[in-house]
């Protein structure tokens, strides 16, 4: 869980290379990668710059005469920052470098560059490279420092599977302008999947602790209740057992487009881009917001022990709460979004619905109102009314003020937090819709009226939680949202029986969990005291620190 230093190898490196290198560069590298001959990660945060790539400083200057790229980092602001496996672990990295040839600035470009020697693994001449220290959490992993003096590497080690330099400094463009971009699509496209499973892991433990933990009663008995009785925990915890599994289906679909955008790219097709990077924007940003809001409350549903660090809790948040700043900041990438919105709304204002794309075609369609009682169709009708009135007021707002004569980006600005209201609301239509449809193709059907009744707790969850957006222009009444409430307390009971096996089904492993709290056979008290006991305070009766400091403070007659 505290991460492992050659994760990065696989998460991006490798992936960066079967992207970006051709087929004659991976002849070389992806063979030797793969069997972990080089390790490497990937450097593209410095220490001034992670959201705005192209003010990244680091240069990689073209030498006609030699046939070389010149890394340089020229102040330090421009030194990599943050890589994973960077620091101790990779002797190789793919570094993305604002390209200069022939004086000409080409923006960042993915280069593979040796750091340390093959057989002693010591850093090469012209490298500075080292660990930034301890994080909030993922602290087996090595996140790195890096700086290039003048750093001489050959030209072919620009990856050159969509764009190229000459020998003679010819720069041949690639078939769209972000394909360099790439490798954090692809992680991006894999993070509703990722998070999914931290929010998993968390939920078991507080789900099981939940069933052995008993406080309290609800109705006066002999036996004090099983905390996750109370309506109050299952609403803590069903409603994010429900957003487990739908991220973990929004995920799925994500891998799918982009090893499908892989395909197409390679045959010149570059089309999904825009779409892909929109929607996974949106994903990434939402999941691991979500994510690290239910990992939360499952760890304060677990009490005084959840705080513990025997409950494992603290350190599965602080892992996957990371997530909401790296491949791209939140806000940043809300705003990604958003621009594709906004497109899409001037798209319909000029007449042209037809060349929506799928996902957002939707926003030209205006209902008129909805009938709950009819069933979960009817839910998305209404997610699709608040998700597109969000988009077009902000959308408008923006439009508007750009009329008045402020300059795009200071409009942009002054309506940016409304923008990212409406990707959150349309990206939460999304993983409703995926949710939806991956259900209806469960075969099994006790398994798919588990996963049904999951489902409406999560439209339900979901649609009180936007309610105010539904009851601003009266698209919902008060009597609907209160048969929303009901069904949600209805299907909170409804779940409860299935609680564990939901939890269960993830099938992760005492040692995966590493969780007193959240053992399989429930033996937590005892298990408790035992770990306590081996705290390293509790090797001696008698401290050091009772010679040292407590008796010259007791025996003090001040
Ligand atoms: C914020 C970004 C995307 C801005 O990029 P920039 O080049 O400055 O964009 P422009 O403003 O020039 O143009 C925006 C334009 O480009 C489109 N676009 C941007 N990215 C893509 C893409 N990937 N695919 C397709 N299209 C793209 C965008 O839609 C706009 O189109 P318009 O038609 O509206 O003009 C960029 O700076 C960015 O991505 N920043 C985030 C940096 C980041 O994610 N870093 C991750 C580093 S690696 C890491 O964190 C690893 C973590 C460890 C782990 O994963 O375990
Ligand atoms: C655990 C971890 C692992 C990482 N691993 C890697 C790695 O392997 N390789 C790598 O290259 N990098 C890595 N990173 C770096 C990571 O990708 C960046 O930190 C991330 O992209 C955010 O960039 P930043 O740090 O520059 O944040 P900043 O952009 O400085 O963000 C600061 C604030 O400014 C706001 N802001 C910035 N720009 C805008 C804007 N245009 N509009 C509105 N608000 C804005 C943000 O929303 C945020 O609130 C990692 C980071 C972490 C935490």
């Amino acid at each position: 869980m505290e991460g492992h230093p050659l994760a990065l190898h696989d998460v991006m490196f490798i992936p960066a290379l079967v992207a970006q290198a051709s087929d004659e560069q991976n002849k070389k590298w992806l063979r030797r990668a793969q069997r972990r001959e080089i390790v490497g990660c990937y450097a593209q945060t410095e220490l001034g710059h992670g959201s705005n790539l192209r003010k990244l400083e680091t240069t990689a200057t073209y030498d006609v005469s030699t046939q070389e790229f010149v890394l340089h980092t020229p102040q330090i602001t421009s030194l990599k920052w943050w890589p994973g496996g960077l620091g101790k672990s990779s002797n190789y990295a793919v570094v993305v470098a604002n390209m200069i040839v022939k004086e000409k600035h080409l923006g960042p470009h993915s280069f593979l560059v040796q750091l340390r020697d093959e057989i002693t693994h010591q850093s090469l001449k012209g490298i500075t490279v080292g660990d930034i220290g301890p994080k909030l959490s993922f602290n087996a992993i090595d996140n790195g420092f890096l700086g290039f003096d003048n750093y001489r590497i050959p030209r072919t080690n620009l990856l050159m599977r969509h764009s190229r330099v000459e020998p003679d400094g010819t720069y041949v463009k690639p078939p769209h302008a972000k394909i360099n971009y790439s490798a954090m699509v692809r992680v991006r496209s894999h993070m509703a999947t990722g998070q999914g499973n931290f929010l998993a892991q968390a939920l078991t433990i507080a789900v099981r602790y939940s069933t052995v933990r008993r406080q309290g009663f609800i109705e006066s008995g002999e036996q004090e209740v099983k905390v996750l009785d109370y309506q109050t925990q299952q609403h803590r915890l069903f409603p994010s057992i429900a957003k487990a599994y739908a991220f973990t289906f929004a995920g799925y679909e994500t891998i799918r487009l982009y090893e499908q955008l892989l395909k197409e790219v390679d045959t010149g097709n570059v089309s999904l881009m825009a779409d892909l990077h929109a929607l996974t924007s949106g994903l990434k940003s939402v999941v691991t917001h979500q994510t690290a809001q239910g990992i939360e409350q499952a760890r304060m549903a677990c009490g005084g022990h959840g705080y513990s660090q025997a409950s494992y809790i603290s350190e599965i948040f602080g892992v996957a709460v990371g997530g909401c700043t790296y491949e791209g900041e939140n806000m940043v990438m809300l705003l990604q979004l958003a621009r594709y919105l906004v497109k899409s709304v001037e798209q319909i204002k000029a007449g042209e619905s037809g060349k929506l794309g799928p996902l957002v075609a939707y926003l030209a369609v205006k209902v008129d109102g909805v009938d709950l009682e009819k069933g979960v169709e009817e839910y998305m009708k209404a997610f699709q009314h608040v998700s597109r009135l969000q988009t077009w007021k902000a959308s408008e707002k923006f439009l508007k003020l750009l009329k008045s004569g402020e300059k795009r980006e200071v409009a942009w600005n002054k309506s940016s937090v409304e923008l990212t209201r409406a990707s959150r609301l349309h990206t939460r239509l999304y993983i409703a819709e995926t949710f939806k449809r991956s259900v209806q193709e469960v075969a099994d059907p006790r398994l798919k009226e588990v996963l049904t009744d999951l489902l409406h707790l999560h439209v339900n969850y979901e649609l009180l939680d936007m309610a105010t957006y539904a009851l601003e222009d009266g698209f919902l009444s008060s009597s609907q949202l209160d048969y929303v409430r009901d069904q949600l307390y209805f299907y909170l009971a409804k779940i409860r029986p299935n609680a564990v096996s939901l939890v269960d089904s993830w099938e992760f492993s005492d040692m995966q969990l590493r969780s007193v709290l959240g053992r399989r056979d429930g033996n937590v008290y005892e298990n408790l005291v035992a770990w306590a006991k081996a705290s390293p305070l509790n090797k001696t009766d008698v401290l050091p620190s009772v010679e040292k400091y407590l008796k010259p403070m007791m025996n003090s007659k001040l």
